[in-house]
């Protein structure tokens, strides 16, 4: 499954799927809190050979009425329970009331008490049961202090104690991977704010996972993930197929699985994102792939272009040219072999270095910031389709050809067209979008102001980081997160976002390439990938050096 569906829209789903009488909120609880003790057991099998000691923490709501689920479950495999209660009983909602009433048949609820919780017998195992996706304000104190990452050390061999977040590790926003603060909290403090350490061993959410999951804090906290299925997917309608264009409604994660098919690995032919690389049919010509341009800076500043130009190349372009100011083509020249080389000062020459087969354009690495960028931006958009391509010239801004525009981003607005993507960082991003900017954002997520920019804007807009978000004008978004089993810390390396940049032109400007948003989706993944695959020490030169050997893995 590759949908990411918000709090809202999981709580439509679930209310559809009761309503339908197909299943009972009952069952749905009893399916989650058996998918969690399941997911337990799997990641720790040692845990399912003997009976052991767990600490089951339960909140007001639903969240609160798994965790007595999950209390029931592990006691009839012979465990000790301990379940703590925040709130009062007769305020849970129904279901999470009736697990109530069963557990205490044969077991104790304690009400919520601090002191109590981190003075009792040491547990194996934490349960993390006290909010999910109901959570509406910041963590209250007296939660944040039994949940904090330090608060296991309250007791002895402390490092042996696994904690399992229910749906999500209490605190955090399950939209948006922010976890709110009382307001007086916001100042930096010598201790980490309370909530923000709630850090789980194991995350067991459910039918998907949720946007807040991969964003901003949700991989940190949530640390490890599995789904849990709990019988809602024979419902849903499948609209987050990876390879197909992203729908307006629903964000989808970037990998390669598709819904109802958990059993397609990425190394299948014709999967994603196999089939959305154009390089994969024999007796074609180098113009079937297209001709892409990238621009570098003048002298001295010539490096990122160029990585630029060899990244579209390796990811499949049929030709790329750098064209560089005549002053910087000596140098550029002592440094280029399969990439050609054309040197142009005048922007408005552009069709003597551009001729009408030349179906892509990047952008920005390295290019400077003025009014030649902005000129050499506005020629690019201004091309029609050519003679070997139905579609305009895709062309791709990054860098410096986004922060040309920031004293009038209108202006770049104005000219971009459906072939044209942006691909900023987020101080990039900021100076084109300042009102949509991370320091301002507030609780809008990251897909959210992804989404208003690609409407503002009238084009695809990639907003790069560890959780990359791709959207196009009509509400389209797409996740690719670099977290859990998919980090590559190492990717944080000066010039990466070059290569990006690059690889985005160079599988976009072929002719029969797929939808742009698309094939954005499949070189963020690449790249990711090729930074997996080299490893630690990576530097941006050996991300494109790399992408043979990711392609043959697809079986390309
Ligand atoms: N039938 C269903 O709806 C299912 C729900 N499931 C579970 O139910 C969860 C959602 O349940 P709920 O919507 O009841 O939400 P939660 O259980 O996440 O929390 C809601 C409760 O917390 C209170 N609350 C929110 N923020 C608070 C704060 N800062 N301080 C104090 N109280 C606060 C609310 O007033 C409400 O009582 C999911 O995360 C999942 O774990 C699963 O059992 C699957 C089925
Ligand atoms: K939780």
């Amino acid at each position: 499954m590759t949908e990411l569906l918000t709090a809202n829209q999981m709580r439509a789903l679930e209310s559809a799927a009761i309503e339908s009488g197909k299943v009972t909120g009952l069952e749905l609880m009893e399916r989650a809190g058996q998918g969690v003790v399941d997911a337990l057991c799997n990641n720790w099998p040692e845990l399912a050979e003997t009976a052991h000691r767990a600490l089951v923490l339960c909140g007001p709501g639903n969240n609160g009425g798994d965790g007595f689920v999950i209390a029931r479950l592990l006691a009839d495999r012979g465990w000790q329970v301990d379940v703590f209660l925040y709130g009062k009983a007769e305020k849970l909602p129904p279901d999470a009331r009736a697990n109530h009433d069963r557990w205490i048949e044969t077991g104790e609820a304690h009400q919520w008490d601090v002191d109590l919780i981190l003075s009792g017998a040491r547990p194996d195992v934490i349960v993390d049961a006290v909010f999910g996706i109901g959570l509406t304000r910041p963590l209250p104190g007296e939660v944040a202090r039994v949940l904090d990452h330090h608060a296991r050390e309250s007791w002895k061999n402390w490092m042996r104690i696994r904690k399992v977040a229910v749906d999500c590790p209490s605190g955090l926003n399950l939209d948006n991977g922010h976890v709110p603060l009382e307001p007086d909290m916001e100042a930096p403090a010598s201790e980490p704010p309370p909530g923000r350490s709630n850090i789980a061993d194991l995350t067991v959410t459910f039918h998907t996972p949720k946007p807040g999951h991969y964003l901003e804090l949700g991989p940190l906290m949530s640390r490890h993930l599995a789904v849990a299925d709990i019988g809602l997917r024979g419902d849903a309608m499948e609209r987050g197929i990876i390879g197909l264009p992203a729908d307006p409604e629903r964000a989808r994660l970037t990998e390669p699985k598709h819904f109802g098919a958990a059993g397609l690995t990425a190394l299948e032919p014709g999967t994603w994102p196999s089939s959305v690389l154009p390089k994969r049919r024999g007796g074609a010509h180098k113009y079937d792939f297209g001709h892409l341009i990238v621009f570098a800076g003048g002298v001295g500043r010539g490096g990122a272009g160029r990585m630029a130009a060899r990244a579209g190349l390796r990811a499949g372009a049929g030709l790329v040219t750098l064209v560089c100011p005549k002053a910087a083509l000596m140098e550029n020249a002592m440094q280029l072999n399969a990439v050609m080389l054309r040197g142009l000062d005048d922007p408005n020459l552009l069709g003597e270095v551009a001729d009408d087969r030349v179906s892509g354009f990047c952008l920005g690495p390295g290019l400077g910031v003025g009014t030649r960028t902005r000129a050499l931006v506005q020629a690019a958009l201004a091309r029609k389709a050519g003679e070997r391509d139905w579609r305009r010239p895709v062309v791709v801004l990054d860098a410096d050809a986004l922060t040309s525009f920031a004293d009038d981003p209108e202006t770049l607005f104005a000219e971009v067209h459906e072939r044209t993507i942006l691909t900023p960082h987020e101080g990039e991003f900021a100076r084109l979008f300042p009102d949509l900017a991370e320091a301002v954002r507030g609780a809008k997520s990251k897909i959210d102001v992804v989404r208003e920019a690609a409407a503002r804007a009238g084009c695809v807009v990639l907003l790069k980081g560890a959780d990359t978000v791709i959207t196009n004008p009509e509400g389209a978004a797409c996740l690719h997160a670099a977290a859990y089993d998919r980090a590559a810390p190492w990717l944080a390396t000066a010039g990466a976002g070059d290569v990006l940049a690059g690889m985005i032109a160079g599988l976009a400007a072929s002719p029969v390439s797929a939808d742009l948003i698309v094939a954005a989706e499949a070189a963020v993944w690449l790249h990711v990938e090729c930074a997996r695959s080299f490893g630690p020490g990576l530097i941006a030169e050996d991300l494109p050096e790399e992408l043979p050997k990711v392609l043959r893995a697809l079986s390309l």
